[in-house]
This record gives C-alpha cells, structure tokens and sequence, in this order.
C-alpha cells in the first residue's frame, strides 16, 4: 500500500514538473504532499524524481488514487484553492470538496467531444468509451504546452485508471435517479446530484454489472428455479442470501441496449413502486439493470391463474373471491391514477389463498399522458383495438369481466373467430349452472360501452359480494 500511494504521489509531482509553465519549487511541492500524506504515514522518496521514474510510475496502472473512490479529483493535490470560488459547489449539494481544474477538463472535453454525454437511462452505456482524465493539473499551464503533452500522454492517460479502481469507484457511485411518471406530485427536476461526478464512471457500469462475477443477482440471491416466463420475462424463485426469505425474481428475456427499451421496461417497476403495498398487488421489493437485462425482485406467489389441461373448474362461489380481491386491486390501482392495461388469468397470482394482481409491464397514466401498450389482445376491448383510449380504467374492467368467464368455462380463450367477436361486442354465452346476479354482472362487466361498465369500486361495492365480504371479516 505504501509503494502504491508513493507511486501515486510520483505521479502527482512528475505532471506538476513536466507540464506546468511555472514549476512548483520540488521543495515546496514535496512540503505540500508530505503534509497532505503525513496522516497516512507515507514517506517520499528523498529526491525528487527523474523523468524515468515518472514514466515508469505512469505506466504502471495498478495503484488507487482517492478520486477513484470519490469520483472527484485527488485530494492529496489540493493547489489553486482560490480557482474553488468560481464554481458554485453548493449547486449539487455535495459537501465533498473539488479541484475546479479537473471539472473544467472534463466539460471541455465533453463539450469537444460531444460524445460523452450522460443519459439518466443509460445505466452501462456501453456505446460511450470515455477518457477518464485524473490528476492533471492544467491551471496556470500555457495552451501550447498542454497540448504538446496532452498529445504525448494521450495513449497513456486513455488507460490510466485501472480495472479495480473502476470496479471500486462504481461501487461507491450509484446509478442515476429517474423520475418516476407515476407519482404526480414528483418533482420536475432532474433529480441526479451526482451527475456531475457520474460521468467519470459513464461506460464503466458494465464492470459491476458485466460478466466477470460481479453480479448482484447472483451475489445476493441463490437461484432455485424457474416458476414462469412470459412473452417479456423469465421468473425464478430464489433465496436471498442476507435474510434467508423465498422471493421471485423476474429477468427480461431481452437485453435491453437501447434507452426507449429501458424506459420501457421501467415502466413495470416505476408503476409497482408507485402504488405502494396492497393485498391483492404482488409486491414489490426492488429492480435493477445488469448485463443490459432489468431484473425484479417480486413478492413469491404460490401459482397463477393460467388455464391449461390440468385447471380446475371454478365454483361460482371461488370466483367471486376472485372477482372481488381483483375488483379491490384495481380500485386501488385506478384511485392512483394508473391503469393495467393487461388483465388475465396468466398475471392474477395466489399467494396462502389470496389473488394478487401481478405483471405491471403494460401500466399506464389513465390521464393518457404515458404511451399506452395494450395487453393480450384476447382480453381487450373493441375500443381499445380501435385505439380510443377515453376510459382506460374500464379496459381492465373489461379484461377482468372475460379472465371470470375464462377461468369459469376452464378452458383457454380463442384468439380470433366469432367466440371472440361475441366477446368484444358483449355477448357472453348463457352460464346455467350460475346465478342470474352473477351472470348480468359479468355481461354488464363485458359491455361493449366502457361508460356502462361499471367502476372498480362500483363492483367492490356490489351487494353480490356481501357473503365474501363477511367471509372476510371473520
Ligand atoms: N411474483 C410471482 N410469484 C410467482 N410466480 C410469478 C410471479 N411473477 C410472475 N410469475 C409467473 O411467471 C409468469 C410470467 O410472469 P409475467 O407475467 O410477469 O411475465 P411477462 O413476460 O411480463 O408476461 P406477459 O407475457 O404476460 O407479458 C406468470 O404468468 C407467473 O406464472
Ligand atoms: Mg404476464
């Protein structure tokens, strides 16, 4: 650890020699570093370093500089504090102190380059190769010198920092924030106060995130096995190693490269996480990107409503438990604001007899303001099809109506042909073996007029649940 940080301090008096215009005194220079290195028990070496030793302290890539950790520049090079009072460091509230040269450096350099900017959505930004710039003293340099070195140290400073400096800064720097659509009342500023010092790590969170054993899925979670895939997704039952609690965890199937990918497919999480806790909704513990793919950390549930083969008939008095633990769901989903947009057996779970409603990968804004993506189109409205979004919360009242009739004849619905045009035009075939009640509000459930279908809430309050609801009391 010594000879690293004296290297490193080799590094810091070889750029101050060879690049400044008005070279700092070795003395004092080395009085500076001794007192800022005092603390840490380092002991320079008693003369001052020879070109070759410089060169031979730059090639070698293996030591870590504070800024490594800090994203910010050396603090062992604390010169030109005075330069400090042109920025406004209160501006990102962060209480670290900065060296204003090596900010200005970077700016230019993206502005230059126009290559490097940070998108909040971007967590691995693999297409950005950035050039970390560190430790370059450049105040009080002139122009053509700078360049002159700038040239001759190009190659060198490309590669400067080293792979586990890397790893260990972008384990100290978090992933950017994201406004989240869902909750109305977010602030409209760009909530990402480590912006600035971000980008030094832009293009590196594919070293955490990559293929070389970092993975925090595999890290913190013990796979145990696959219990669902979907059109989008892959879902595991897994152990968390820390607090030996079952989970499920679901991964995209596709690796998401580009940013509307992402944005998509942080619509299920941002929506999940904005609803908050209920019931009858899986829950929700956490989400993150690795290797381009969004992972989610989901409630466990023992099993879903998919119909195939082995499904058993429902008796009315089940499916109306059903109906209503959904029907409470989706009051609570519509009362935020949101709608699911993809409503179905295959995304209604059971977890110790209770339904939760799951899959929030079509969520949208019932204000409109969100793009909409419809579900299964077997579950859809007419209106929807024919793109008349007015009352989306009454799109899932309506995949809610034909999930019951679904789950009531036990077998899966046809994709096209008249079975399912009846369905969209609101005919629902004759049910005997079930109550009138019943049936006329599946029908009303069903209308083809989303006005005349009844609210989440109209339904919860339906006197037909009266017996579930005593049920539940007791
Ligand atoms: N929390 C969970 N607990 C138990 N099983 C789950 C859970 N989440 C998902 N599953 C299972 O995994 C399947 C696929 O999950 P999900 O529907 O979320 O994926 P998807 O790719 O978004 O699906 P879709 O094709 O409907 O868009 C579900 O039908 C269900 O069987
Ligand atoms: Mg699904």
């Amino acid at each position: 650890m010594k000879g690293t940080l004296e290297m490193h301090l080799q590094v810091q008096l070889g750029q101050n020699l060879q690049s400044s215009s008005n070279p700092i005194p070795p003395s004092r220079c080395c009085k500076n570093l001794l007192e800022e290195s005092d603390a840490a028990d380092i002991h320079l070496p008693s003369s001052s370093p020879r070109t070759a030793d410089i060169d031979i302290a730059l090639d070698d890539r293996d030591f870590i500089l504070s800024q490594d950790f800090f994203c910010t520049p050396d603090y062992i090079t604390p010169d030109n504090q005075h330069v400090l009072k042109a920025f406004d460091c209160n501006e990102e509230n962060i209480p670290c102190p900065k060296s204003p040269e090596k900010l200005t450096t970077l700016k230019n350099k993206r502005y230059r380059q126009g290559d490097c900017s940070l998108h909040p959505l971007s967590p691995t930004l693999s297409s950005i190769q950035p050039t970390v710039e560190l430790g370059k003293d450049t105040s009080g340099i002139d122009e053509g010198k700078m360049e002159k070195a700038a040239t001759a140290g190009s190659r060198r400073n490309q590669s400067y920092v080293s792979q586990s400096a890397i790893a260990l800064r972008c384990r100290v720097m978090p992933p950017p924030c994201i406004k989240n659509p869902y909750i109305k009342d977010a602030s409209e500023v760009e909530s990402d106060p480590l912006g600035n010092q971000r980008s030094k790590c832009a293009g590196f969170f594919s070293v955490i995130t990559g293929g070389d054993g970092l993975s925090r899925y595999h890290t913190d979670f013990h796979e145990i096995e696959q219990i669902g895939s979907g059109n989008f997704s892959r879902v595991f039952k897994v152990l968390k190693r820390i607090d030996g609690c079952l989970y499920a965890v679901k991964h995209s199937i596709k690796k998401l490269y580009q940013d509307a990918e992402r944005r998509r497919a942080l619509m299920e999480v941002q929506s999940l996480a904005a609803l908050g806790s209920h019931e009858n909704i899986v829950g929700y513990y956490s989400s993150w990107f690795e290797s381009e793919h969004l992972y989610i950390q989901l409630e466990l549930c023992d099993y879903s409503l998919s119909i195939n083969e082995s499904t058993q008939f429902f008796t009315e008095g089940e499916v109306l438990e059903a109906l209503y633990q959904i029907a409470k769901a989706l009051q609570f989903v519509h009362e935020k604001g949101i709608a699911h947009l993809d409503v179905k057996p295959d995304n209604i779970y059971v977890k110790n007899g209770v339904y939760k409603l799951g899959d929030f990968g079509c969520a949208t804004l019932l204000d409109r303001s969100l793009p909409i993506e419809e579900g299964d189109a077997r579950y859809m409205p007419q209106e929807i099809l024919n793109e008349k979004y007015d009352h989306l919360d009454k799109v899932d009242i309506f995949s809610l109506g034909v999930a019951i009739y679904e789950l009531i004849r036990g077998s899966p619905l046809p994709e096209s042909g008249p079975q399912c045009l009846n369905l969209k035009e609101g005919r629902l075939p004759l049910l005997p073996s079930h109550s009138l009640q019943f049936q006329n509000l599946l029908k009303v459930m069903v209308d083809p007029d989303p006005v005349r279908r009844p609210s989440a809430k109209e339904l919860v309050e339906n006197p037909i649940f009266d017996q579930v609801r005593r049920r539940t009391r007791t």
